[in-house]
């Protein structure tokens, strides 16, 4: 990773410690720092500057060390981090990703005092707006932390204050000029990094970076853009995207968001994996019989069917967010916690999977429903969505990877809006214990006897293993037992939203979480081949009811490779 470090001594650390009393310019480090794990875990004299900014793999990062997308490189130092702006500028600020997650994730981020004193949020729209209308308009969705209400509103007015609108169209560098004049205005000559947030839908993806990128970027900070999902519809369409992203951006300077990677449970993984001796020796096909990596929605696509029919649920879970915590979940051992080598890691993963066949997959649609005296829309019934669309809501699909570790081990991925229960969990079932001696105890359904590791990743997180334990007292009665770590006992603090810790990396220059284009073509690789199969073949979905279980196709699926669906197995369901 090109960063440029400058290492310290624990003397110069002292010495920097009495600057930072000494100088309000440093103001804004210190207090990321209160904040950070980092701190409390590292020990204190570290071969780094430890006014460096923190990224969320805990390590400090030199953030700026590179101007991004520029020729030259420069070390980052504290004072040039105080004569630094960073501004962000969210594009498509009158949408619902944006006023739902992304100001109340800015928010967030300067309560919690990760944002320096000097940051500037603009948000871009072809709405017309002032930045009071902006102000009020956020200012509706933005929520203080339930454990940490001290002083909430007087930090909201000073957050608010800090937030400006431009209005102008999304391609159009003229208007993207003026949104310049207006950040230099607020930059005051300081040097300036700017970040823009594309949360617009992805046909206007090019136009804004061709416009922003011509009329908008920083002449002498760096400058990076935050691209939402969809990132393409197929191999072909997110190549082109990415060839038209890259004539105005270099790769570094793009972070390709999901937010899953994001979510606190899935951080966990990796940590859990490797740094607990008991799961890392399990990690394979000895021990591991299959894989689950579950997604289901209690609402369907009401709002968003227009979006979604054009994708459907394969397109808008499973080719990203439930394969990357798969290629996180399967990949190897990477060289160190530096975003490169997760990534390659990731894409080894991704590019050893055995191609998608349409026989290990299922597709489901809902169809309406009437419970409890309440009547619930089918899919089709949505007026953006064609009457007879074929689009699935529902999908299962058993997916390999050829490689010595997961040889024949099935990778199960069940994805479904509109289902009984809103859940996002990885499921991990564990081989049957052989020449188990209390066999009789479990009758003959060996399944419930095995170990099952679960991470919960929402609702309610948690980490759970499923493990056998003699009922206490005399005679010999086995019981199935969770060892539980359920985060709301154990963490009462509220767990800060994926796009909090998504938009600090970027904003501090850390990639490990966003996907680089080599693992966005392998992802599309795998999934491309299927979808256009399914489409060619007009394979017809099958219909669930509106807030069922799903389509009895994927315990099929399942069955075919002697699997049950961990979430429907009746402890958990
Ligand atoms: N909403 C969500 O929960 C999620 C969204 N995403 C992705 O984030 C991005 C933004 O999503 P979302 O906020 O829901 O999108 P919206 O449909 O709300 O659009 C965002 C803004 O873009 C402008 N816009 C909308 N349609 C068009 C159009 N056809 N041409 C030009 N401008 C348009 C509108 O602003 P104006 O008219 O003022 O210019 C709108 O406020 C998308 O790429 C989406 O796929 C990803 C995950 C979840
Ligand atoms: O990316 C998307 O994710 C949301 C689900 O996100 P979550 O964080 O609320 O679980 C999904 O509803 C949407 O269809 C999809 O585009």
């Amino acid at each position: 990773m090109a960063t440029h470090l400058s290492p310290c001594s624990s003397s110069s650390l002292k010495q920097q410690e009495t600057k930072l009393l000494l100088s309000s310019r440093f103001i804004a480090v210190p207090r990321r720092c209160c904040f950070s794990t980092w701190v409390q875990f590292q020990p204190r004299i570290h071969s780094r500057n430890h006014f460096q900014l923190k990224s969320s793999n805990g390590y400090p990062l030199n953030a700026v060390s590179l101007q991004d997308g520029l020729e030259t490189s420069f070390p980052f130092s504290e004072t040039e981090n105080a004569e630094s702006t960073v501004s962000i500028t969210v594009v498509g600020a009158s949408g619902d990703l944006a006023t739902k997650k992304i100001f109340p994730a800015l928010f967030a981020l300067f309560y919690e005092g990760f944002l320096s004193e000097d940051f500037i949020v603009f948000g871009y729209a072809r709405s017309k707006l002032t930045d009071e209308e902006l102000r009020d308009m956020i200012s509706k969705t933005l929520t203080c932390r339930i454990d940490r209400r001290e002083n909430c509103e007087d930090k909201m007015d000073q957050f608010l204050k800090r937030c400006f609108y431009h209005s102008g169209q999304y391609n159009s560098e003229e208007h993207f000029a003026e949104l310049d004049i207006k950040l230099k205005e607020k930059e005051a000559g300081r040097k300036s990094n700017r970040l823009f947030y594309l949360s617009i839908p992805p046909n206007i993806f090019v136009d804004v970076v061709k416009c922003a990128s011509l009329g908008a970027s920083s002449a002498n900070g760096w400058t990076r853009v935050i691209v939402e999902k969809p990132f393409g519809r197929d191999s072909e369409s997110s190549g082109e995207l990415t060839k038209s992203l890259k004539q105005y951006l270099k790769e570094d300077q793009i972070f390709r968001i999901d937010h899953y990677l994001g979510k606190e449970l899935v951080e966990n993984l990796s940590v859990l994996r490797f740094s607990n001796l008991v799961f890392e020796p399990l990690w394979s096909r000895n021990y591991i019989r299959n894989v689950q990596f579950i997604f289901s929605e209690d609402f369907g696509t009401e709002g968003r069917g227009g979006y979604f029919d054009h994708y459907g649920i394969i397109r808008d879970i499973m080719q990203n967010h439930l394969l990357q915590i798969l290629a996180l979940f399967a990949m190897e051992t990477p060289v160190s916690l530096d975003a490169e080598d997760i990534r390659n890691e990731k894409v080894k993963v991704l590019r050893s999977m055995k191609p998608l066949l349409l026989e290990d997959v299922v597709v489901g649609q809902y169809k309406g429903h009437s419970k409890g005296g309440k009547s619930y829309l089918a899919y089709t019934d949505d007026p953006t969505v064609p009457k007879d669309s074929l689009t699935p809501t529902f999908a299962a699909a058993a997916l390999f990877i050829n490689n010595a570790r997961w040889d024949g081990v099935p990778f199960l991925m069940k994805a479904g809006k509109a289902l009984h229960t809103r859940r996002a969990e990885i499921r991990v079932q564990f081989r049957h214990v052989p020449g188990n001696l209390y066999k009789r105890n479990f009758g003959t359904d060996l399944d419930k006897a095995t170990n099952e590791l679960v991470l919960r990743v929402q609702p309610d997180e948690a980490i759970y293993l499923k493990v056998n334990n003699k009922v206490p007292g005399l005679g010999m009665r086995l019981d199935r037992s969770d060892l539980n770590l359920l985060y709301r006992s154990k963490y009462p603090r509220e767990i800060p939203d994926a796009y909090e810790r998504l938009l600090l990396d970027a904003i501090e220059g850390e990639r490990r979480l966003f996907i680089r284009s080599d693992e966005l073509d392998a992802a599309w690789s795998l999934f491309t081949p299927l979808l256009k199969e399914l489409e060619e073949k007009k394979i017809v979905p099958e219909l669930y009811p509106y807030g069922s279980r799903g389509p009895v196709g994927a315990h099929y699926l399942a069955a075919k490779y002697n699997v049950r669906w961990g979430d429907l197995s009746g402890e958990d369901s």
